[in-house]
């Protein structure tokens, strides 16, 4: 082998080995690379581990505070209603304490004090048994003294309060009633002042309008209107008033006594036109004659008076001209009143008084003092003056003479049934009183005549449901009565044509209403709740009659009693 080969294969043997341990080395390398990536690989399996446990734990954590939450809100509920149940005792146990009265709150006290039992030892007040049971924690707290002592210092205090409060409201209560007594006393004598003034200068204007109403009323023919209201009547076995309804319909005015309302129970029904008077129910026969004999007396001096009863059954015209026999109406007190005047003067003039008594029935006249005469008639005598041949006159010297005619009189009367009233007058019933007066020194003699009528029952025929001789009746009496209506009306009025020839009543009073003669309606109302209508009606009727002709008439002079009375002041009133 050359050397050149030698060389060769040692470089090739070296480049070998050297190749080798390259390769070796590399093998190392891969190997500790190797190892590296495991060692890695396990390090971050481990990690993995790690984040997985710590995941879990989160996990667990993460339940755990929520049920620690969970676990808080049922405390804090618990909570919130334990504090709601504090204040509700606390509330309850002072509500208690201001309730008690003094004794009741030392007594509970003492009871809670010892539990009821008288142990003695101070607790709390029991809450209620529910409330005990639901929190035993509080109730055993409001038992622990300190608790307790500080409620009993609050209910003391409140006690303190309270009594503080309550005299302090009766302080009030005194100051208050002084302060009322003394603004009542000063309004109401204020009041009472004011209402003084006002009243007088009420009643002051309410005379200068009744002066020149009389002024007007003589101008106009001398008639005057009243009303008379009856007491509500009462049944004579239960003493219950006759309809059953207490509350009266009818009532005088406050302010002016001659106004009547008839009002129902809702609504006002009717109030009248001023008459001239209005008679209050409590008034005595006695004291409803002393309102009329003023006209009454002028039929002495020579004038002709009438007096009319006016109203519907039952409102009282008998009981007003005729009344009870303890309790006499008009006509007995007039004619004793006629006496008595006619006594006084004797000395200077001779009286001569003579009584008839008559009713007209159905347009047909009766003499009520001698039944003989039983359809008289009227005639006119030369003078022109209206008479009736054949009524009795009885002359009367004694009060006894006049009850005695006055009783045969009424015995006579036409009563028949209707159905509005049984017991009710169907006529007219007229008692005449005839005063001739003779002058003892001159001789000369004036006639007065005083006409007292009671008039049949004014009820609509439509109410009655009368028929047959009732139903002929009822259009008598409702035909006269509006007759003398529309007389009296034109007298008022001063008309020329006054209809005196349309019916027997106004033809009999011709006389007595003509000229120069006073003329007194008494229209009669009854309070009870069933003769509403009536009543309205009756009113109507007053203020048809009442009319004052205000303008545009002359005085007819040629109207004038024929005896020519003497001039003495014309007016009935006081
Ligand atoms: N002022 C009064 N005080 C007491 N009772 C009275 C009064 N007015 C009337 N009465 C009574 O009322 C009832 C009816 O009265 P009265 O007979 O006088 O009525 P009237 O209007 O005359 O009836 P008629 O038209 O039917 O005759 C009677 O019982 C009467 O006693």
């Amino acid at each position: 082998m050359d050397s050149q080969n030698v060389g060769d294969i040692d470089i090739f043997q070296q480049c070998k080995y050297i190749h080798e341990v390259e390769l070796v080395n590399m093998k190392l390398q891969m190997r500790i690379l190797e190892t590296h990536i495991e060692t890695k690989d396990r390090l971050l399996r481990n990690l993995e581990d790690i984040i997985d446990e710590q995941e879990a734990r989160i996990a667990n954590m993460e339940d755990f505070i929520q049920v620690l939450s969970l676990d808080f809100g049922t405390l804090s509920e618990e909570n919130m209603r334990l504090k709601n149940a504090l204040t509700q005792m606390q509330k309850s146990t002072r509500m208690n304490e201001l309730l008690e009265t003094d004794e009741d709150y030392e007594s509970s006290d003492l009871m809670s004090c010892d539990g009821g039992t008288g142990n003695g030892r101070s607790t709390s007040p029991q809450p209620t048994s529910d409330v005990t049971k639901s929190y035993p924690l509080m109730v055993q707290s409001m038992r622990e003294e300190s608790h307790w002592k500080k409620l009993q210092r609050c209910a003391e205090e409140l006690k303190s309060e309270k009594d503080e409060l309550r005299q302090l409201a009766l302080d009030t209560k005194d100051a208050f009633n002084v302060c009322m007594g003394e603004m009542k006393m000063m309004l109401t004598s204020k009041t009472t002042d004011f209402f003084r003034v006002l009243i007088e200068r009420y009643k002051a204007e309410m005379e200068k309008r009744k002066q020149l109403h009389n002024q007007l009323v003589e101008l106009n023919g001398n008639i005057r209107v009243f009303y008379r209201i009856r007491p509500l009547l009462r049944l004579p076995q239960n003493n219950e008033a006759e309809d059953g309804n207490e509350k009266p319909v009818v009532f005088i005015d406050d302010m002016d006594n001659g106004v009547v309302h008839v009002t129902n129970t809702s609504n006002t029904k009717k109030t009248s036109a001023s008459a001239d008077k209005v008679i209050p129910t409590d008034f005595s026969q006695e004291q409803i004659f002393e309102e009329v004999s003023p006209i009454i007396t002028s039929c002495i001096d020579g004038y002709n008076v009438c007096i009319f009863a006016y109203g519907h059954t039952g409102s009282g015209k008998t009981y007003t001209m005729e009344g009870p026999l303890d309790a006499p109406g008009i006509n007995q007190r007039a004619i004793m009143q006629l006496f008595e005047t006619a006594k006084d003067r004797s000395n200077d003039i001779s009286y001569n008084i003579k009584v008839s008594m008559m009713e007209i029935y159905n347009e047909k006249i009766r003499d009520l003092l001698n039944t003989a005469n039983s359809n008289l008639s009227i005639r006119q005598t030369d003078e022109g003056k209206s008479s009736i041949p054949g009524l009795e006159e009885v002359l009367v010297t004694s009060a006894q003479e006049v009850t005695d005619t006055l009783a045969k009189g009424r015995k006579n009367k036409v009563v028949a049934a209707t159905e509005a009233n049984i017991e009710s007058s169907r006529s007219h019933v007229i008692v005449r009183v005839v005063v001739s007066a003779t002058n003892l020194i001159t001789k000369v003699t004036t006639v007065g005549r005083l006409n007292l009528v009671d008039l049949a029952g004014s009820e609509r025929v439509s109410q009655t449901n009368a028929t047959g001789q009732l139903l002929k009746e009822a259009q008598a009496i409702n035909k006269s009565l509006s007759e003398l209506g529309n007389v009296v009306l034109a007298l008022r009025q001063n008309q020329k044509h006054i209809p005196f020839r349309n019916c027997q009543l106004t033809r009999i009073l011709e006389d007595s209403l003509n000229g120069d003669s006073k003329t007194l309606v008494l229209v009669h109302l009854s309070p009870d709740a069933k003769s509403l209508n009536e009543s309205i009606s009756s009113v109507n009727f007053a203020e048809k009659i009442g009319q004052v002709f205000k303008s545009g008439f002359k005085r007819d002079v040629t109207r004038k009693s024929i005896s020519g009375p003497p001039k003495i002041p014309a007016s009935p009133r006081k």
